[in-house]
């Protein structure tokens, strides 16, 4: 009973995360939504700035901190290996979802692109970079990142292995093609307003941070030399540029 009850919020869980990552390809690009990142009553400028870098340290708190060995070992202590992942998409999801209604716009222009085919190149962008993401979650294991794989196993009692180590595709080309293709679609936008600069800027800040010291380390601790290697031949974001550290 409680296999099938892991497996149906797994799955709940993993619609949830659909939602929330198309919701945030129509937030950013400013498509379709009801609520995006440049709609909406603007109001004061510093309030404004402050609850939107309190929304995106919320986010990236939650995502930092849930995603550290030494947090995931305990609380695997606590709520058990097989819906561990499923709770931190679920946290994710809802870190992402308070953001998307409770963002401020601040909708004055930074920079506009008036040339249309130029606009058009970068709208193409933009969607490149979330295709780049989506993509890339495919190259590492797309159903263990989101958590289907561990229900799934657990309901056919077959115990789950550690990821392994992906050096494939896009990862033969840089290190965190996820995080670039975030970038890529961060930053390409026709029309910049403070409120999606704010946005990207720290998200840019974050990604960077994130990967370099925290992510970096832990595979460095869990896989060792081969990582250390990767990290020598393939550059972190930026394709067939000099690898860095
Ligand atoms: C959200 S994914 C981001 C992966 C990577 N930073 C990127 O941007 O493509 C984070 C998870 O991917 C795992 N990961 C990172 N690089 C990997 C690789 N080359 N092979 C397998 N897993 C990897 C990390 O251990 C972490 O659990």
């Amino acid at each position: 009973m409680s296999k099938i009850i892991a497996f149906i919020f797994g799955i709940l869980v993993y619609l949830l995360f659909l939602i929330s990552f198309l919701y945030a390809i129509g937030f950013v690009g400013n498509i379709l939504v009801p609520k995006s990142i440049d709609s909406g009553v603007e109001n004061a400028l510093a309030p404004s700035i402050l609850i939107n870098l309190a929304l995106l340290s919320i986010f990236a708190v939650q995502h930092s901190v849930m995603a550290r060995p030494v947090f995931k070992k305990w609380w695997i202590k606590i709520v058990g290996k097989t819906i561990e992942r499923s709770i931190y998409v679920l946290s994710s999801s809802l870190a992402l979802i308070f953001l998307y209604w409770q963002w401020r716009p601040l909708k004055t222009v930074v920079w506009e692109i008036e040339n249309a085919t130029i606009s058009a190149i970068v709208i193409g962008l933009y969607f490149l970079g979330w295709l780049i993401v989506l993509l890339s979650t495919f190259m590492i294991n797309h159903f263990e990142l989101f958590g289907l794989k561990q229900i799934f196993d657990n309901l056919k009692n077959i115990s789950a292995k550690s990821p392994a180590f992906q050096i494939n595709f896009f990862y033969k080309i840089v290190r965190h093609p996820i995080m670039l293709g975030f970038l890529i679609a961060f930053w390409s936008t026709p029309v910049m307003t403070v409120g999606h600069l704010i946005f990207t800027v720290t998200t840019t800040f974050y990604i960077i941070v994130a990967v370099k010291y925290l992510e970096e380390k832990d595979l460095i601790k869990h896989i060792g030399e081969p990582y250390e290697i990767y990290q020598k031949k393939v550059p972190m974001f930026i394709p067939f540029s000099k690898s860095s550290n």
